[in-house]
């Protein structure tokens, strides 16, 4: 499922208005294929609009954002790519299951794929770990879980590019780490590239590679390993703050 020019994302002097606020500005950076990339950064940097521009969502976006070798929002990338936005968006009067067979519905319709249907929900429900709660109607799951049941349905189409918005926030550390391992296993076993927000940094360190942002701009773009020995640092959050003081001094002897 690689693509062929070896980049599952590629974007230059990508730049996005929303209201009167220029939010991303003239960004430039490449999203490598079949890897799991962090997009890091305080809240209100731009993450979730960085998001929203690769799976073609946002409006007001200005530069060039090639996504899996078209360009960002193209029809036919729809059924290539998986979205889970930061609020989960499942029916709550539906149960696990019904939600997962509902949208299954929508991606392959008809009679005939009844079983392949069948078969891709209980795969979906169990990498995300809810088969015990496949009955249980949306609407009475922790959000966690809620969480949990839209990742399932990202899955179901078995994606090339997953864009996961902060699907971390609110579960407990055994299941952080467990949805870890199944972005690991994607990436390793599918070939799927990853692009997933958090501002959480010691998530950061489970990414192959990093976008850390700051206000609507890219402060650095590497792997943990290689920011953390940049800047002589223990772990990617003091890298991180070793980045702003430096970006802030910069622009102070700038003035
Ligand atoms: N509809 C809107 N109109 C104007 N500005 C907006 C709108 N939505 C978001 N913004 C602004 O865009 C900036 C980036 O927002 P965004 O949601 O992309 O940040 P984020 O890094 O994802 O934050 P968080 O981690 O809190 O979700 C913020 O300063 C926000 O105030």
């Amino acid at each position: 499922m690689m693509n062929s020019s070896g980049v599952a994302i590629k974007a230059r002097g990508l730049t996005v208005v929303r209201g009167n606020r220029t939010v991303l500005k003239g960004l430039d950076f490449t999203v490598e294929p079949g890897r799991i990339t962090g997009l890091l950064g305080p809240s209100g940097c731009g993450k979730s609009t960085l998001m929203r521009a690769v799976v073609g969502t946002q409006a007001k976006v200005t530069g060039t954002l090639d996504v899996l070798g078209s360009p960002a929002g193209h029809p036919t990338l729809r059924p290539r790519i998986g979205y889970v936005t930061q609020a989960p968006s499942v029916y709550t009067d539906l149960t696990v299951r019904q939600n997962l067979d509902y949208f299954a519905a929508i991606l392959q319709p008809g009679r005939r794929h009844r079983v392949a249907r069948r078969e891709a929900v209980t795969r979906a429900i169990t990498e995300v770990d809810l088969t015990t709660h496949s009955g249980a109607l949306a609407g009475t799951l922790s959000g966690g879980q809620r969480t949990r049941v839209s990742l399932a349905v990202a899955l179901l189409g078995t994606p090339e590019l997953l864009v996961l918005d902060e699907p971390t926030v609110g579960l407990d550390p055994v299941l952080r780490r467990d949805l870890w391992n199944l972005f690991h296993s994607l990436a390793a076993d599918r070939g799927t590239t990853i692009l997933v927000s958090s501002h959480v940094m010691d998530e950061a360190e489970r990414c192959h590679r990093l976008l850390l942002m700051r206000e609507g701009e890219i402060l650095a773009d590497d792997t943990p390993e290689a920011l953390r020995a940049a800047s002589r640092t223990d772990t990617v959050e003091e890298a991180f703050l070793h980045l702003v003081d430096a970006a802030a001094t910069r622009q102070e002897n700038a003035r």
